[in-house]
């Protein structure tokens, strides 16, 4: 038996979290660092909870010695009530992946916009970030639009299919960056928008196994665009192969898949893990098809 105190016991709590790289990614580094360490998936259906009773699953957790959990999928805003302390950067965004269970207190973290901004830095080095297109604003793209405002990102244009959606991420994110300029565009706009940008952000399903495609004409990316895809699965979509073919720097959905484990993995050991050993063990569960 282990307590609390000498061993980590962290849950994955969403829908649909079985097939997640996340607990195998948590476990063996953990192993690395001989530390005790298991990581369950919690899912919602499977234990029959609606997602509103995040809260309840999360004080169920503690009871049972959970230390930690990430939280995805329905319910990264839902579990904003249910916490007792949040960093300012979960504050500002309204949604927490990560949660720290600490003598009975639940406080939130968010390593999506943390894992984004540090796969911009470790994967595209140096790029210049003055203006950047963004195609997709739901869950992930919150998270990524608000860690390039954060990397300084003066000029942001976000379009999405939900028009109404990419405004109000746009109003909300000039809100909480006022000297950033954020707009929304319609994304039938899309060649004009990317003619002047430094660097292009896809963070829609498109591209994924189950919606295979582009999500823009080849015809408007050029060697001197970058361009970040968060779509992991694959790893390699049809934008990133086609814009490393044209000379684009790219930065493939795995580095924000690494980062945000890396990040939670951090916060939840208080160790800082490998970042490049966990990239080269992802890229073998996605080579095993997992
Ligand atoms: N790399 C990573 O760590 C992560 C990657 N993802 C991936 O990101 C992708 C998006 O996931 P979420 O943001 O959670 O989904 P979501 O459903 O919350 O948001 C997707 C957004 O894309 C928009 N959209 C869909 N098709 C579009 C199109 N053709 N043009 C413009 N907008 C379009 C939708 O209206 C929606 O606002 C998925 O492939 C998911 O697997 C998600 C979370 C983390
Ligand atoms: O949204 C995601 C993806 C994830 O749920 C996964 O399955 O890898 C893990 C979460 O921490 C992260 O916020």
């Amino acid at each position: 038996m282990s307590t609390t105190h000498e061993s980590h016991l962290v849950g994955l709590i969403g829908q649909g979290v079985l097939p997640s790289l996340t607990p195998a990614l948590h476990e063996r580094e953990a192993d690395q660092h001989r530390i005790r360490y298991l990581y369950r998936p919690l899912d919602l259906d499977i234990m029959s909870y609606e997602p509103t009773q995040v809260g309840s699953l999360l004080r169920a957790a503690a009871e049972f010695g959970y230390t930690a959990v990430n939280v995805t999928h329905p319910c990264k805003q839902l579990v904003m009530d249910a916490l007792d302390e949040a960093s300012d950067d979960t504050q500002r965004l309204g949604a927490a992946n990560t949660v720290l269970i600490r003598d009975g207190k639940f406080i939130g973290h968010n390593t999506d916009f943390s894992g984004f901004s540090s796969a911009l830095a470790t994967g595209l080095p140096g790029v210049a970030v003055d203006r950047v297109v963004q195609l997709g604003a739901g869950g992930a793209g919150s998270a990524v639009s608000y860690a390039l405002l954060a990397a300084g990102v003066s000029s942001l244009s976000i379009a999405d299919l939900d028009v109404a959606r990419a405004e109000e991420r746009a109003a909300s994110l000039s809100a909480l960056f006022p000297d950033a300029s954020v707009t929304a565009f319609d994304r039938g706009d899309i060649g004009a928008a990317l003619g002047n940008a430094d660097g292009f952000v896809h963070a829609t399903p498109v591209g994924m196994h189950s919606h295979p495609g582009m999500p823009v004409e080849a015809s408007l990316l050029r060697p001197d665009l970058w361009v970040a895809d968060v779509v992991y699965r694959p790893l390699e979509t049809e934008l990133v192969r086609t814009a490393r073919d044209l000379g684009c720097r790219v930065l493939d959905g795995g580095y924000m898949a690494v980062g945000q484990a890396a990040d939670a993995f951090t916060l939840i050991t208080g160790i800082s893990p490998d970042r490049d050993r966990m990239r080269r063990h992802f890229l073998e569960l996605i080579a095993e098809g997992r």
